[in-house]
Parts: structure tokens; C-alpha cells; sequence
């Protein structure tokens, strides 16, 4: 398949849903601009309507509206304070009630600890990232980084507890910076719990700016339940005003040396049976850490219920951008926009993008960079699928599927009347065998025969019906379907 050649020119149509892409690793859509996505935006007065079809000029245009401070690699605004994060990862998860520990069960086929590694190591302001992992882990975290290619991790062992798993963290950092050394003292270090891997910029950036000016800070949500307190007969004692009181929750930041200094007058008894590290600053620095309001996604995956949670969140995130593609075929191009246009509608308002590509397959993995993991390709002739195959190449050298698997649906057109229904099929059975082989590179190929007229009075009900099985072939992303062929 591979070295197939791009086809002579291709129209793309990309829908998405306004909003961000956040927790998977995709930007918080607020990047700095050094980092920033690059994303299309058609030069609408160049929209020229033609038979079948738009043609657009592609204009690459940068992700952002507004322009932010430039943040230097490792280095935060305003005096170039180095930046490092330590993601506890060293527990067992037994109240998830899995043999596999909780930050290494399966999302989408991917553990847990690499989206919240990702979404850490996409911020190019922190400078490491350290994981702390129990001792029978340490080669199943090297292996997770390896094979999806995480950089700037040290792994280190944990220790029995949460607050010994974070103090072996921190103490992987020099006391003071060799240039020898490969790890740099940062002087705030974010804490975070690897289990939380809904984590966006925006909060980062809060806490540790105000961990820089009061010397530590955490993110905070509202309490859903009222506590309470039992007296020693197990009724009720008491309970507390819920709305005077946060739920402590996940990141939070501090100014090195005292969470470091706070780790090392610690007693055995706070780091046996302690859950809050900004408590430790408080009760051995002295320091009032700042309480920031964070987005309802800081939650941390605890029981199993959390587990479907997120798997769900992160199949959200991934559906919400479509790129149909088609030849320059007049059948093939006026459906492949009529099934943008009901697409737009069936994935809830979707802005659409539209955009005309040549040749250059170049600016095509520019598109694939755009965060979209969901591509429908229409194959002109019904029993072909040889667009398709060229698409999967592209798909390939984007490398796009190693960090989330890709929806690739691949559309055949039962065009003429008089062809009959079961003649090509033979070859479309291939599909199953194509699909098998593409899933090994993390791209999920399903078939969708539609027929075709373009005079059909019923043409558009056939396409809502397309859209509706696209939309839930996306929505579901099930490795089990792949092959098969279903008809709108
Ligand atoms: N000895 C430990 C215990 C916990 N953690 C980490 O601290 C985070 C939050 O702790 P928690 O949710 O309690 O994780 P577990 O202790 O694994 O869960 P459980 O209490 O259900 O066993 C998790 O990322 C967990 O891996 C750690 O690094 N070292
Ligand atoms: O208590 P657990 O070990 O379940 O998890 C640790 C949490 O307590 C902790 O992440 C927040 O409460 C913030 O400190």
C-alpha cells in the first residue's frame, strides 16, 4: 500500500464543533503562540461555487485569535523561573478493583498515565516531567513512554504512600543546578496527580503563577456532598456548611524549596496517613497556599465508574472534527458535500471549514495536524477502494493514529440504476482484510455503500442516513465493526 501516489487533486471539507479540544492532549485552543496549533480557514471571498462542488483556497492561518506572551521552552513569563511537574503515579488503585493499577488500565487502547503525560509535556513551559511509578512499574512506564514517544519524563520509584511516592519526586531534583546534570532544580514545581488526566493550560498557568507569588496554590471545586461528622457510635456528630468548604483537587503548585523543605521536616505519621500536600506547606513553612477555582474535568479517576467516564470524555473530544474527502469526480464531489453539509448538522452545529487541496500532500498532514482524527473518503467507484488506500498512506506518514486511533470511513457509490446491487461487492468484501491489516497502525476502517442518484427525490434522506451511521461509527470508534460494510 505504501507509495501510492497522492491523487491529482482532492477536495476536502472539514466540520467541526466550535469549542475546544481539551484533555486529550489536544491544545486548550489558548496555546502561546509558540506552541499554538496551527489550524484551515478558508479565505471566504474566495469561495468559488463550481458544478458538484466548492472550490476554496487553502489559507493556513494561525490557531489563535489573540496574541500571548511568547513562552520560552522551560521557561515561564517574567524571570525565566524554570517550571517542573512530578505526577504521582506509584499507587495500586484499589478501590478502582482492577489487577491492572488505575493509571495503567486502558483508555481507547491507551493507558490512562499517558493522556495526563501528554497533556503535561504538550506545554512547552515546563521544562521536566517526573513520574513516579512503584518498582514492579518502572518498565511499563519506560515502554508507555517509548511507544508513544513522550519526552522530557525521568521515571522514578515510588514510595508506600501518595506523600512518599511525591517526596521520592522531588528529591530526583539537585539541590542545587549542575550544568552536568540532566535535570534542573525548577523553582516551582507543579504536583499532579496522574490519575487526572483532564488537565488544561489555563489552570497550570494559574496555579503556578500564583504558587510563584504566594509560595504555593491548588485547584479547588465546589463539594457536591455535605460532609459530615460522625461521633464514636457511628450517628451523626455534625455537619459543615458545604458552601464554606472546596473539595482539594488536583494540580497544584509550589515554590520548590518549600514543599521540598515541607517533605523533609515531615513526620512519619503525615506521610503514612496525609492526602494534601498544600496542608504540609502550611503546617511546616507556613505558607497559605492561594485556592484557585478549577473546570469540573480535574477530577481523578478513583473508582471504575471513572474509568468508563473518561474513555467516554475522551471519544467526545475526539469526534469533533470530520474531514471528508473526495476525488474530483462530479458524483463523488456533489456528494461529498452534500454529506459535509448534513454532517455539520448531525454533529450539532459544526462550523464547517471547507478547503480545495492539490497536489502537494504536504498541506494535507498540515490539515491532519489540525487535531482531526475522523476522515471519510469517497471512493467514486463503488468497488474500489483505492482513494482509500492513498488516504491511509497520508494518514501513516502524518503519524496522527500513535497517540488516538483514527476513524477512517470509507464511502462506495452504488451510481447507476442498472447496476446491480450485488455485482462489485466482491471486491468491496477485500474492505475486511484491508481493515484488518490498517487497525495494526491504529486506524479503524469501516465501509458505508450509498446509493447513489443524483436525481433520487429521496437523495437526501439517503444522505441523513449516511450521516446518522457516520456519526455513530465516530461517536463509537468500535475496533470491532472494522471491515464490515454497512448501507445507507
Ligand atoms: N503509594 C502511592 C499511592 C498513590 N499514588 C498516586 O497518587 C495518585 C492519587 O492517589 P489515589 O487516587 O488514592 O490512587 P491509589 O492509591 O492508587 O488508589 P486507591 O486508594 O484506590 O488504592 C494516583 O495517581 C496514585 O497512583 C502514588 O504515587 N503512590
Ligand atoms: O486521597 P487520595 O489518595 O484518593 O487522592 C489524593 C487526593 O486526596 C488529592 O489528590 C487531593 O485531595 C488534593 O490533595
Amino acid at each position: 500500500m505504501r507509495g501510492a501516489a497522492a491523487p491529482s487533486a482532492w477536495i476536502l471539507w472539514i466540520a467541526d464543533i466550535p469549542g475546544e479540544i481539551s484533555g486529550v492532549g489536544g491544545g486548550s485552543g489558548r496555546l502561546p503562540c509558540s506552541a499554538r496549533s496551527r489550524s484551515l480557514r478558508p479565505r471566504r471571498d474566495r469561495a468559488v461555487p463550481r458544478s458538484g462542488g466548492f472550490q476554496l483556497q487553502l489559507e493556513l492561518g494561525s490557531g489563535r485569535a489573540s496574541p500571548r506572551p511568547v513562552m520560552e521552552p522551560g521557561k515561564l513569563l517574567s524571570g525565566g523561573a524554570s517550571v517542573a511537574a512530578v505526577l504521582p503515579a506509584g499507587g495500586s488503585g484499589e478501590r478502582l478493583g482492577s489487577a491492572t493499577p488505575k493509571q495503567f488500565c486502558a483508555l481507547l487502547g491507551r493507558p490512562l498515565i499517558s493522556y495526563t503525560v501528554r497533556a503535561l509535556e504538550r506545554i512547552n513551559w515546563i521544562s521536566d516531567i517526573v513520574v513516579v511509578v512503584s518498582l514492579e512499574n518502572i518498565e511499563t512506564m519506560k515502554s508507555i513512554i517509548e511507544k508513544y514517544g513522550h519526552k522530557r519524563i525521568t521515571v522514578v520509584e515510588g514510595g508506600m504512600t501518595r506523600h512518599r511516592s511525591i517526596f521520592n519526586g522531588l528529591k530526583i531534583f539537585p539541590e542545587s543546578n549542575l550544568s552536568s546534570c540532566p535535570l534542573q532544580k525548577p523553582e516551582v514545581v507543579i504536583i499532579h496527580d496522574a490519575v487526572r488526566p483532564f488537565v488544561e493550560e489555563d489552570i497550570l498557568l494559574k496555579v503556578v503563577l500564583a504558587a510563584k507569588e504566594h509560595g504555593a496554590a491548588g485547584a479547588i471545586r465546589p463539594l457536591v456532598s455535605t460532609v459530615v461528622a460522625s461521633s464514636a457510635d457511628g450517628s451523626l456528630d455534625h455537619s459543615l456548611e458545604r458552601a464554606r468548604y472546596r473539595a482539594s483537587e488536583m494540580p497544584q503548585a509550589f515554590v520548590f524549596d518549600i514543599i521540598y523543605q515541607a517533605y523533609h521536616q515531615c513526620s512519619d505519621y503525615d506521610l503514612d496517613y496525609g492526602t494534601e500536600c498544600l496542608h504540609l506547606a502550611l503546617k511546616y513553612c507556613k505558607t497559605n497556599a492561594k485556592l484557585i477555582e478549577g473546570s469540573p474535568d480535574l477530577w481523578k479517576v478513583t473508582y471504575k465508574r471513572d474509568l468508563y467516564a473518561a474513555e467516554s470524555i475522551i471519544k467526545d473530544n475526539l469526534s469533533q472534527q470530520v474531514c471528508v474527502t473526495t476525488d474530483m469526480k462530479e458524483d463523488a464531489v456533489q456528494l461529498g458535500f452534500l454529506l459535509h453539509e448534513t454532517l455539520k448538522n448531525e454533529v450539532k452545529q459544526a462550523k464547517g471549514k471547507s478547503v480545495f487541496l492539490c497536489k502537494n500532500d504536504n498541506r494535507l498532514q498540515k490539515i491532519f495536524l489540525g487535531q482531526c482524527y475522523n476522515f471519510i473518503c469517497i471512493n467514486a467507484k463503488k468497488s474500489d477502494i483505492k482513494e482509500t488506500q492513498q488516504l491511509v498512506d497520508i494518514l501513516e506518514n502524518a503519524r496522527i493514529s500513535v497517540l488516538h486511533p483514527v476513524v477512517l470511513i470509507s464511502v462506495h457509490l452504488n451510481v447507476s440504476e442498472n447496476m446491480s446491487f450485488s455485482s462489485g461487492m466482491e471486491e468491496l468484501a477485500g474492505i475486511k482484510e484491508f481493515a484488518k491489516e490498517v487497525k495494526k497502525k491504529h486506524i479503524l476502517v469501516y465501509g458505508l455503500l450509498i446509493h447513489y442518484n443524483k436525481d433520487d427525490p429521496k437523495l437526501q434522506e439517503i444522505i441523513n442516513s449516511a450521516a446518522a451511521i457516520i456519526s455513530a461509527l465516530i461517536k463509537d470508534r468500535n475496533p470491532e465493526l472494522i471491515g464490515q460494510l454497512l448501507v445507507a
